[in-house]
């Protein structure tokens, strides 16, 4: 135990093993039989060798060659500073996957779930055991992980029972990770490949997102890891105390802006222009390709079963692309025979995607997002709408929203149940609940509820709650403590009070 924690934080610290013999561009038995070192018998092959000299590469393509599968001669080297395509649409990573292919679904089921746990680096990360799928083409010592990934899929058993009338519902805990949100997972990606470019002599003299406080989070701890200097761009009181206090513990340059989320956007993406600072939101595709590692391993922990249903809560959109990609990834190379349906839950206040998918996809405008418990997704301008609006065409997937009192009332239910979630998987749960109530999704459905961040980001919203100080909220599910005298017959009066009403 404590030498394999050691092993760990070494790891994260020096790439000590970086060096190490093992370090090949493509899967190999080595690699495979990492877990296993003090082996007597021969390395367990792959099903199918790899042809000697064969690589993976990825590269950047406009992401509407993707969507409307149109075959373009535009691309660009992921060493490339470059987050547009040539007439401003987005960007998507392409994977060579006739090169993927060289490999069935098996071999690559079975060099990812011999990668869980180990403690070569970088593989015991989430992100990295998917390294061919991911980042191919970056050495090992450039990386910048902190072990993300692997977060708990859990069995939401009692909520899904006795709310839902459900047997198998999941909620994936991504925000129990490094930082406390899903975004460790595409961070540790782009702070990866900015440290390759560092090295390469770049002139890059920083990375800056705008955030509504889990970006900036992980963009400052992963870059004070790698001893890069992070800038983040706040929407000045708008984001959780525990949020802000993270980029600046992590020593990153905090600006604290007078406008919203949006606004912040706006302003980094013109800043990124005129100055050599790394974009890190998700309108740099580079971050997706290590939150779709998520969408894999969703199906991993299911022994590569697809589950029906897939629940995302969505402010700036890249996740839900991300998911459809992870997912869409392992069908088209053989781990999976189809993909679930996608739902992205938006909170009332700050939906555009879902007045978009009401509108029958009509007509997308921007709103301005008014103040929600659920402050990461409070946005109105999503950069990654036309990402969002594919992967939810393709996967036949659902917009659903809630208001104030519902993500809260389910945040508060979900706690009840031993889960402590975030506003926002609060979004996500009021969005099954409706689709549960409207017999969209069936009982006995296999669902997973996507949670984004640690609800200990979020102690405010809950103790507004539960002390039901929420203006017009009724806080229903509230469980105020009850203050007594040190006083053995008060307390026991309490405690009796207590224990009839539990009868
Ligand atoms: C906790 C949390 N949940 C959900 C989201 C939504 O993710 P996306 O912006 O990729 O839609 C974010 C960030 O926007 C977030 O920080
Ligand atoms: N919730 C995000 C908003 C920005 O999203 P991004 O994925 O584009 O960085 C945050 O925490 O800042």
């Amino acid at each position: 135990m404590a030498s394999s924690h050691l092993l760990n934080s070494s790891s994260f610290l020096s790439k000590s093993n970086s060096a190490s013999p093992h370090h090949h561009r493509y899967p190999c038995p080595t690699i495979l039989c990492a877990a296993t070192p003090s082996i007597t018998s021969p390395p367990v092959l792959p099903p199918s060798a790899p042809p000697p000299g064969l690589s993976f590469s990825a590269k950047y393509v406009p992401f509407n060659s993707i969507s409307t599968n149109t075959p373009t001669a535009e691309s660009y080297s992921l060493d490339d500073v470059v987050y547009r395509s040539r007439d401003g649409g987005l960007l998507d990573v392409q994977h060579d996957m006739d090169a993927l292919k060289q490999y069935d679904g098996h071999y690559w089921k079975t060099l990812f779930d011999s990668r869980v746990g180990t403690t070569k680096w970088p593989y015991g990360s989430g992100v990295w055991s998917k390294k061919e799928w991911v980042l191919p083409e970056i050495d090992d010592e450039d990386i910048v992980s902190a072990f993300e990934g692997n977060s708990n899929l859990f069995w939401a058993e009692r909520f899904g029972k006795k709310i839902l009338g459900m047997n198998d519902l999941w909620v994936k805990h991504c925000g129990i990770s490094h930082t406390g949100s899903f975004k460790d997972l595409g961070m540790t990606v782009l702070v990866s490949q900015v440290n390759r470019l560092r090295k390469m002599n770049s002139p890059l003299v920083g990375v800056g997102c705008a955030s509504t406080g889990d970006t900036s989070a992980a963009l400052s701890a992963y870059c004070a890891a790698a001893g890069i200097p992070s800038i983040v761009f706040l929407p000045a009181n708008k984001i959780s105390m525990a949020q802000l206090v993270q980029p600046i513990a992590n020593g990153a340059f905090v600006l604290s802006i007078d406008t919203d989320f949006d606004g912040c956007m706006k302003l980094i993406r013109q800043i990124t222009t005129e100055l050599p600072i790394y974009l890190a939101n998700s309108l740099n595709s580079l971050r997706l390709e290590g939150q779709k590692t998520a969408a894999i391993e969703i199906l991993q922990q299911f022994d590569w079963e697809v589950p029906d249903w897939v629940i995302v809560p969505g402010g700036n959109l890249g996740n839900i692309y991300a998911f459809y990609k992870g997912f869409k990834m392992c069908q088209e190379l053989g781990l999976v025979d189809r993909i679930p349906r996608l739902v992205c839950a938006q909170a009332r206040n700050a939906n555009p995607l879902f007045q978009y998918y009401n509108s029958g996809w009509k007509e997308f405008s921007p709103v301005t997002a008014k103040t929600t418990f659920a402050s990461a997704i409070q946005i109105g301008d999503p950069v990654s709408i036309d990402r969002a609006v594919y992967a939810l065409k393709k996967s036949n997937g659902i917009v659903e929203e809630a208001t104030e009192e519902e993500l809260m009332d389910a945040m508060a239910l979900a706690d009840s149940t031993g889960m402590f979630i975030c506003p926002h998987t609060g979004v996500a749960l009021s969005a099954l609940m409706k689709l549960r109530g409207n017999g969209i999704i069936g009982p006995n459905d296999r669902t997973v509820v996507v949670s984004t961040a640690h609800g200990l980001k979020f102690t405010q919203a809950k103790i507004d709650y539960h002390s039901g100080a929420i203006g017009e909220m009724e806080c229903r599910y509230s469980n105020p403590p009850v203050s007594v005298k040190a006083d053995f017959g008060l307390v026991m009066d309490e405690l009796k009070k207590f224990l009839s009403e539990r009868r």
